[in-house]
């Protein structure tokens, strides 16, 4: 690992491009209002698309944000440097993003009545896009092979430390009905079902005409247009789309097309290994690599 690329926080891996001590005090701090809603994911589980939806969702399916506001301002990370920057350009209900795992939020967030959605992806499809991303910015190190960063990937030596803790410290969150569990799967299957979901969990009481519109902006071949959203404005010296953009497929089960069947076999032993005893279950438990 490059030294200065990265630094821990609570035994997890934050790259420095983002994160410094400061911004990481500043969102331990952050004053949480009780109409904030909280976009939370593990690193490439569906973040872009929910700082696209979230927004929409909220200002009744008005396109100005998404359309004159990156989406790294228009609902900022709470850890990363920028929030400090424009958190007090937000409008209420403030929308922000986090990765963070559930014990390391705000102390304040605990007492307020804000609401969170938590998005939970495959963790191969996980670990696909992030091996990708890893080649194409250029703050992080290089996955090496496959094989290499899936070992790393496993023993969460990756951005924000191990899949498996991640979601367990949200499905454990005692927050009663301030959550709501949705899936990128669930997503992608059915983006008007999943709007409208959000639409009633946020109190927004959406039309159709509204959740057709907003599900027109937010689906992948749109916001790869969007260059508010695509990441084309962050300069290719330090993003390059040309090695794999970061809208890169948007599908479910891309992980077929990189896993050998002894890799997925090795997966899944490891993940079920550490989910047992959760009684969890997801879309994507009955999925085998085929052979
Ligand atoms: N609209 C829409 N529809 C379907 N899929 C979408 C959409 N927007 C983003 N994406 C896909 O989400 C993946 C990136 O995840 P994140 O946005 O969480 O990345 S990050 O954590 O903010 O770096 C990345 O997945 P992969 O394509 O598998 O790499 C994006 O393509």
């Amino acid at each position: 690992m490059s030294s200065g690329r990265y630094l821990l926080h609570h035994g997890l891996l934050l790259p420095t491009v983002a994160h410094t001590k400061e911004s990481l005090k500043y969102a331990q701090d952050f004053h949480v209002e009780d109409t904030d809603v909280f976009v939370v994911t593990y690193p490439k589980s569906g973040t872009t698309w929910m700082q696209e939806i979230i927004p929409l969702v909220l200002n009744g399916g008005d396109l100005t944000p998404v359309q004159t506001i990156p989406n790294w301002d228009r609902v900022p990370w709470l850890e990363e440097t920028r929030t400090a920057l424009v958190v007090d350009h937000l409008t209420s209900p403030r929308a922000l993003a986090t990765h963070l795992p559930y014990q390391l939020m705000p102390a304040s967030f605990f007492s307020s009545k804000a609401k969170v959605i938590y998005v939970t992806r495959n963790p191969k499809d996980v670990m696909v896009s992030s091996y990708h991303f890893h080649k194409m910015a250029s703050f992080l190190d290089d996955p090496g092979t496959f094989e290499e960063f899936m070992d790393k990937f496993l023993k969460g030596k990756v951005l924000f430390g191990k899949w498996t803790d991640h979601v367990k410290s949200w499905r454990h969150a005692d927050l009663g009905d301030r959550i709501l569990h949705i899936t990128y799967e669930e997503m992608n299957q059915d983006l008007h079902g999943a709007l409208r979901r959000f639409s009633d969990f946020l109190g927004c009481n959406l039309s159709e005409e509204a959740i057709d519109g907003i599900a027109h902006q937010c689906c992948f071949n749109n916001m790869r247009k969007n260059s508010m959203s695509n990441y084309s404005l962050v300069p290719q010296n330090i993003m390059d789309s040309s090695k794999s953009p970061f809208l890169r497929k948007g599908i479910s089960g891309d992980w077929k097309n990189h896993f050998s069947p002894e890799q997925e076999a090795q997966f899944s032993s490891v993940i079920a290994a550490e989910m047992e005893g959760e009684s969890l279950s997801f879309p994507w438990d009955l999925e085998c690599v085929c052979v």
